[in-house]
């Protein structure tokens, strides 16, 4: 019964958001949303487990684990220094081939599609309180897209403009299975979570309560 009235069933518009922003809703079928989510799990044993990284000393309200790099802020690595050390989990095949059907079939740009190699995957999970501040995803060194998949509960993410985390800005439900693309002109946006809408999340899912999002980057680093 809960499933018929996720968010999932609501006709919502996608394609262009601005330049250089696309938005496919649903993207993801159920399975891959259900497969995904039992791959969050395993990710969940470690090398690295989940946590809150610390921003200017405060823990984020989202707890994170990466793929391929390591996050901390303004910096990736081969090894998680602020947590004791441990190695990154790798990077995974299948997140690089998703990303670029994803860039494939949002922009229509095979070339960039093709050229696109995500070697990080930031993963994060939201519970019914957490929310991310308005910021820029400035710590690749190419200027290669960035690959949003949402599963689990919706949320209110807010795209801004390429100068400060002030107005101007727009509102976006992202719900389970949506697909954004950052890139271009709009790669340097500022964005944040406002909020995680509680009980929207398809049944089918499996994740519980909360929200996760994955993004896929390219860094541009060399491993040493
Ligand atoms: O949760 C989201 O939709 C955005 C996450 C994000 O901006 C990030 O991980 O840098
Ligand atoms: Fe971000």
């Amino acid at each position: 019964m809960e499933s018929l009235f996720d968010d999932s069933a609501l006709a919502r518009a996608g394609g262009i958001v601005r330049p250089g922003v696309w938005h496919l809703p649903g993207w993801l079928s159920p399975a891959a949303q259900e497969w995904i989510v039992a791959r969050f799990f395993q990710w969940g044993h470690g090398p690295v487990p989940p946590h809150r990284t610390h921003i200017n000393g405060h823990p984020m309200s989202v707890q994170s684990l990466s793929l391929g790099w390591h996050w901390s802020p303004n910096r990736y690595s081969k090894t998680a220094d602020d947590l004791g050390g441990a190695p990154v989990a790798p990077m995974e095949q299948w997140l690089v081939r998703l990303g670029q059907n994803a860039v494939a079939e949002a922009t229509g740009d095979a070339q960039r599609a093709a050229a696109y190699l995500p070697d990080a995957a930031i993963v994060n999970f939201y519970d019914h309180q957490a929310t991310m501040g308005m910021h820029q995803d400035a710590d690749e060194r190419i200027n290669a897209p960035v690959v949003s998949l949402s599963i689990g509960d919706s949320a209110t993410f807010r795209l801004g403009n390429t100068e400060n985390r002030n107005r101007p800005w727009q509102d976006l439900r992202l719900a389970s299975g949506d697909l954004l693309i950052f890139d271009g002109p709009a790669r340097f946006a500022y964005h944040g979570v406002t909020r995680i809408h509680p009980s929207t999340a398809p049944a089918g899912c499996h994740l519980g309560a909360g929200r996760i999002n994955i993004t896929l980057r390219q860094t541009g680093l060399q491993a040493i």
